[in-house]
């Protein structure tokens, strides 16, 4: 008897800039996924907060759900799709291997994010998720909950979107003692500060990363230090296994900074940077935890001096194999898009066929 491998049914909640880059690239390239990675995959559920949520067992078209989102349409007059008023009675009401989760759920609590992830771990189906606040508030639990039901958790794009950071310092690393790490996080703080350096105002470097589609909707997360302090906590939580709460980062932003003080950092040689700083005096996250967001000079040599614009950066210390660091575009949707199709591929790579 030949076995056939059946798609992996994937649920997409969250149709915005990343969700829908990531159904046309699922879309656009679906034969080449399944081709270069050996296993096709199909979305068969999807939701958005003024929807709801819409479920095909055979798989969704997501021509038709991405034009009907684009024109402004409701994304449930698919033909044949099943419709719930929201994604979490979609999501109790229906099956599927693998939960995407990329809505936009806020600082105060992480909401609904944390809620689909949960439904989808209690049920062992592995999360991919961009979600940073659920991440940074219940990151420990989330992977613990992963890990009792024996499916994975990850959520690459969280920090720095498409350049891979959390696969390298957790598996990449794997084995090692990571003790500490320092970065340059935020590609909208950093663009800012490089973009006063070159000698534009605090406010045309800002409208610059707006138009970007870099900042946040409300950019003060960005500039007043709290997207930082979320991918501190991520950090924290995945790479060493320490939840932190919020207030246990200490945070400034840039919002104080001016022109002079980048200017004069540049003149002795440094540059004023935007840094993130995680150590922990005992070994994978115990002991005294120091965990800051905050302006900081940075000496000529130290390799965040010479990160500039949207590109960000993490320098990672872990024995025995000492600073690890790693360089690349910090934002944008497609790379927080990116991101997500990564894991998903890694998930789908490591998941047995089915017949
Ligand atoms: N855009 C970027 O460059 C990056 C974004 N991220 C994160 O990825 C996530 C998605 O980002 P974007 O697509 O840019 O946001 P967005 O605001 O464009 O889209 C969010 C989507 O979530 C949906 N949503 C909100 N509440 C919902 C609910 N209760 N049920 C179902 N759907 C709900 C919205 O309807 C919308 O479709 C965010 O958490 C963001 O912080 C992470 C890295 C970079
Ligand atoms: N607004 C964020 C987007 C990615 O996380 C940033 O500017 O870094």
């Amino acid at each position: 008897m030949t076995r056939t491998q059946r798609p992996v049914r994937i649920w997409l909640v969250g149709f915005g800039m990343v969700g829908r880059w990531l159904a046309s690239a699922l879309d656009a390239q679906a034969e080449r996924i399944a081709t270069r990675y050996g296993r096709a995959v199909t979305v068969v559920g999807v939701g958005n907060a003024r929807d709801g949520f819409i479920y095909h067992p055979d798989g969704l078209d997501l021509g038709s759900t991405l034009a009907a989102a684009s024109a402004g349409r409701p994304i449930t007059d698919q033909p044949a799709a099943r419709v719930w008023p929201n994604a979490i009675d979609g999501l109790r009401a229906t099956e599927a291997d693998l939960l995407v989760e990329v809505t936009a759920s806020p600082a105060a609590h992480g909401e609904p994010g944390v809620t689909h992830m949960r439904e989808a771990l209690q049920r062992a189906i592995p999360v991919v998720t961009s979600n940073k606040w659920p991440v940074a508030l219940h990151g420990a639990e989330l992977s613990a909950l992963a890990e009792r039901h024996g499916v994975a958790f990850r959520a690459e794009s969280t920090v720095m979107s498409g350049t891979p950071v959390l696969s390298t310092l957790t598996e990449g690393l794997a084995g090692t003692a990571p003790s500490a790490l320092r970065g340059v996080l935020n590609a909208t703080a950093n663009l800012v500060l490089s973009q006063m350096a070159n000698g534009l105002s605090y406010e045309q470097a800002l409208a610059e990363a707006q138009r970007a589609g870099l900042a946040e909707r409300d950019p003060a997360a960005d500039v007043e230090g709290h997207d930082t302090v979320a991918k501190v906590m991520i950090l924290s939580a995945l790479v060493f296994g320490r939840q932190l709460s919020r207030e246990q980062v200490t945070r400034h932003g840039i919002t104080e900074v001016t022109a002079r003080q980048v200017r004069q950092a540049a003149s002795a040689g440094g540059r004023l940077r935007h840094l993130a700083t995680l150590a922990f005096s005992g070994p994978d996250g115990t002991g005294t935890v120091t965990a800051r967001v905050q302006p900081e000079v940075v000496p000529a040599g130290d390799p965040l001096a010479g990160i500039d614009g949207v590109t960000n950066a993490v320098v990672c210390q872990a024995g025995p194999v000492g600073a690890v660091t790693i360089i690349g575009p910090g934002a944008g949707p497609e790379l927080a898009g990116q991101g997500v199709l990564s894991d998903i591929i890694a998930i789908t790579n490591a998941q047995p066929a089915v017949s």
